[in-house]
């Protein structure tokens, strides 16, 4: 494929219905049972080939929405469907073998690359599991390639990952998921832990990784400005709800919903041109084991009116370009 021409198809990578987790926690001098709503009724959908982001506060859910995705945690309610397969409420072998295809990358490398074996072997076992008949001969080849499209040089082979900078840790991380030629990639605050110019890397190493493989993301991350650059469609999330969903260009220039607007203004600017009025939200983030009533963003929200604190609004497309739930509109 020429470069800079990246194919978005309407074919659905992943399938997210109505999906919820609740975790029960045990609260007060009596023990009495509650639940944290971690992820509350939430459905989107990925096209192949797109790139989209969860962006939210910490505790909005994205990690538990990331665990859910790859099956490392079970689904209460609603349905993850795959390529057509429904994974919801399938066995770990059979999650094992959606491993493949569906690749996870996490924020801080270092702690998921054992740092006793040499990054030929750190790259070179996922094949050794998924692809077990293939010789060693073929398997170093593989390993040489991918690190090698991924920035780290072969010539690193025999060397440990304490030997190299965070941004190589994470090259790795990555050569890693790559070399089993993956469809989709969840990457969990990917470059969260990275500098800035670092970030600006491993982010276009991404996009070419991307053009190249025609790869899906689902890429999730508390910093707007950071999916700015990668996204195609951003989901935006609080205490376990999608409030909005829409394409980055409608998500920057047109927001619709108050938390969105919020989120945005928060982001530094360089240029004056770009400033945008500062939205300060009142008081923290509510308990996530006792959400306000109807809309839960109402006790934050500068916009908030009487049927907020008592109907939780539905989420609906407005001008075919975004999806919100919003009383206002
Ligand atoms: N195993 C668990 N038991 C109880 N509560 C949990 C568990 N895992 C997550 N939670 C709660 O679920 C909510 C969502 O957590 P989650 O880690 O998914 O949020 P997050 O948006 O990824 O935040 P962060 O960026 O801080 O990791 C939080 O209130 C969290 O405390």
């Amino acid at each position: 494929m020429a470069k800079g021409v990246r194919r978005l198809t309407s074919d659905t990578v992943l399938e997210i219905t109505n999906l919820k987790k609740y975790f029960p926690i045990s609260k007060g001098i009596f023990a009495k049972k509650v639940h944290v709503k971690a992820i509350d009724d939430v459905s989107f959908s990925i096209r192949k080939g797109e790139t989209a982001s969860i962006v939210g506060e910490s505790g909005c859910g994205k990690s538990t929405l990331a665990r859910l995705v790859n099956g490392l945690i079970e689904a209460d309610e609603g349905k993850i469907v795959f390529k057509d397969k429904d994974l919801t409420h399938e066995k770990e072998n059979v999650w094992r073998s959606y491993r493949q295809p569906m690749q996870m990358i996490f924020q801080d490398p270092y702690a998921s690359l054992s740092p006793k074996i040499k990054v030929k072997d750190l790259v070179g076992e996922p094949l050794k599991v998924h692809r077990p008949t293939m010789s060693k001969t073929e398997r170093l080849q593989l390993v040489e390639e991918t690190l090698d499209i991924c920035g780290i040089g072969r010539h690193h082979l025999n060397k440990y990952p304490h030997q190299f900078s965070g941004g190589q840790r994470q090259r790795i991380g990555i050569s890693r998921a790559l070399v089993l030629h993956p469809e989709l990639m969840i990457l969990d605050e990917a470059v969260s832990a990275l500098d800035v110019s670092v970030q600006a890397q491993i982010l276009n190493l991404l996009r070419d990784l991307q053009e190249r493989f025609d790869l899906t993301y689902f890429f999730i991350s508390h910093d707007l400005s950071v999916v700015e650059h990668i996204s195609d469609t951003i989901i935006v999330m609080y205490l376990g709800n999608i409030v909005e969903i829409a394409d980055k260009q409608t998500l920057f220039h047109d927001p619709k919903h108050p938390y969105t607007k919020a989120l945005l203004s928060s982001i530094p600017q360089t240029h004056p041109k770009n400033q945008r009025e500062k939205i300060v939200l009142q008081g923290e983030i509510p308990n996530a084991a006792e959400p306000p009533s109807g809309c839960k963003f109402h006790t934050r929200c500068p916009m908030a009116m009487d049927i907020c604190k008592k109907v939780r609004p539905e989420m609906q497309t407005i001008e075919d370009a975004s999806q919100v739930a919003c009383h206002l509109y």
